[in-house]
């Protein structure tokens, strides 16, 4: 998969999703995903097939030319090399082995192979670190299995305990009875064990994450292997009926999809594939509710608002902080770049969702949905217009709210961070090419030497994405582009890296 948060107005890849529903050669990661170059101008660039889930070249390296013809010998090697890589056991052989440790004494589990082992299975791990596990545990297995943290693919980033009880509380207030778990392991584990202590109305759920070490602990109606950029069923037609089973509404048990997938994902493939369960939920439900849609709630950064409404325009972003027990930085209740920037985009009625009271959310009447405490309706706009959980301020020139640390910028014409390198209406740098000051030209400017001068956050001198993008010429892949903040590309300031990025989106 390739970076989205690479795109830039005159250089970038984007991903081509075909009309015709057409799929890529698979890797082993199910269809690959077409990507096309974007040239300055629009100007359309060569197309090629990557990997729709892995966005490191070092957990799969799949490429292919959009017009490479491959040989028969080719696909076939190709084919053996991705059986090579499928689970150890099928759904149904862990499911034995589950039963079987489970009425073990001793129930072993191995930590360095991330497995649950039979008792004869021991000696041959002698060698790994191995530990005694309790029935709860077998219950817990978000606590029990490593997360997989890698960033550019799984991003395994748990939900605290507040989270995961809102997100459940407030759906089985609003009569839902089964949750479909896109990537949301936790909630599907919560779900299970409530359950079980018998204080909360039975609710179903069905699990569909890429990771197959749940498997281990799910039957195969409580876990299908799916890979959520691709609509990818890794067990084909089977897993396709569960998905079925599960969606229909009988006995009235109304449905609703949670998904929380890897922030670094691709906004359009995860989109795609969430309508067409949205669509296969549809075929399902009685012609008397065919006019609605399936519910559901994506969690995902606040910054990727306008990509996830223009692909899935009835979502509506809420104010919520979700946060997550093992990301450093996602904790609730921090303001500026610390706070968490996940929120909930849900088609639910905004003013169903009710958001704890406790925590200083508050019902806006005129925009008829819950919001943050520091988040003030603009008279002016006639929205609570605050994003990132600050106070956001009135510009009477743009006539419009911003965010606190922006100011307005008289030769841009627009608000911007006060130190925002200034451009001119074409785009142009305004100022000095090389220092940014709006006193000179880069002819006159006082730094002889003609090496760029930081401006912000970028570091002078340095562009490790110019050094990767060589080597990927080197090696002929797939071409990556070199990372520019927009702003910082126009002006011609020192290049950012792609945190300081991430962070001047949250300034
Ligand atoms: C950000 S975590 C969300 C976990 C969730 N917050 C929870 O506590 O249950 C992303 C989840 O999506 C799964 N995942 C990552 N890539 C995926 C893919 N391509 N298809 C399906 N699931 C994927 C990961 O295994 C992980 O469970
Ligand atoms: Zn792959
Ligand atoms: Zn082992
Ligand atoms: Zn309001
Ligand atoms: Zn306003
Ligand atoms: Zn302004
Ligand atoms: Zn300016």
């Amino acid at each position: 998969m390739v970076d989205e948060d690479k795109n830039d107005e005159s250089f970038g890849i984007e991903v081509i999703l075909p009309d015709d529903g057409k799929k890529g050669p698979p890797c082993p990661h199910g269809p690959t995903l077409l990507f096309e170059k974007v040239c300055a101008g629009n100007k359309a660039g060569r197309r090629f097939y990557a990997c729709s889930a892995c966005r490191d070249r070092k957990e799969c390296n799949f490429f292919q030319w959009e017009d490479d013809k491959v040989s028969e010998a080719r696909r076939l090697a190709r084919e053996a090399e991705y059986r090579s890589k499928a689970p150890p056991f099928s759904q149904q052989q862990y499911r034995v082995r589950f039963r079987k440790v489970a009425s073990q004494d001793d129930k072993l589990f191995c930590k360095d192979c991330q497995l649950l082992l039979l008792s004869d299975e021991h000696l041959a791990h002698g060698a790994h670190k191995v530990i005694r596990v309790n029935v709860s545990q077998l219950r817990r297995p978000t606590a029990l299995l490593r997360p997989l943290e890698s960033k550019k693919s799984n991003a395994q980033y748990l939900f605290t305990d507040r989270s995961s009880h809102f997100l459940l509380d407030a759906l089985a207030a609003l009569g839902y009875r089964k949750v479909l778990c896109v990537g949301t392991p936790r909630l599907q584990e919560l779900i299970k064990m409530r359950n079980l202590e018998g204080n909360h109305e039975t609710m179903e759920s069905l699990l569909l994450d890429i990771d197959f070490r749940y498997a281990q602990f799910y039957s195969k109606d409580e876990f299908c292997l799916y890979n959520m950029f691709n609509h990818h069923f890794f067990d084909g037609e089977a897993s396709n009926q569960v998905l079925g089973a599960f969606l229909k509404e009988a006995d009235g048990q109304k449905v609703v999809m949670v998904a929380d997938p890897p922030f670094g994902g691709l906004v359009k493939p995860l989109a795609s594939s969430f309508t067409q369960i949205a669509q296969t939920w549809k075929k399902l439900q009685s012609p008397d509710s065919a006019s609605t849609d399936l519910p559901m709630i994506w969690t995902f950064p606040y910054f990727f608002e306008p990509r996830i409404l223009e692909s899935l325009p009835s979502l509506v972003m809420l104010d919520y902080q979700v946060d997550y027990d093992n990301h450093p930085m996602y904790k609730q209740g921090k303001v500026g770049r610390k706070q968490t920037p996940v929120r909930l985009f849900t088609n639910l009625p905004p003013k169903d969702m009710v958001l704890p009271k406790e925590e200083g959310y508050r019902l806006c009447s005129k925009c008829e949905r819950y919001v943050c405490s520091q988040n003030k309706h603009c008279a002016k706009c006639n929205v609570c217009p605050s994003k990132d959980g600050r106070e956001w301020k009135h510009c009477a020139t743009c006539d419009k709210c911003m965010k606190p640390s922006w100011k307005h910028c008289q030769t841009c014409g627009r608000c911007a961070l006060p130190d925002h390198p200034c451009t001119t209406e074409t785009g142009a740098p305004a100022g000095c090419f090389n220092c940014g000051s709006l006193d000179h030209k880069r002819r006159a400017c006082p730094q002889k030497d003609g090496r760029r001068v930081k401006m912000s956050g970028g570091k002078p001198g340095k562009n490790k994405n110019k050094k990767k993008n060589n080597n990927n010429k080197k090696k002929n892949l797939a071409p990556q582009p070199r990372f520019k903040h927009k702003a910082s590309h126009r002006s011609g300031a020192a290049r950012r890296t792609r945190k300081d990025a991430a962070a001047a989106q949250m300034k």
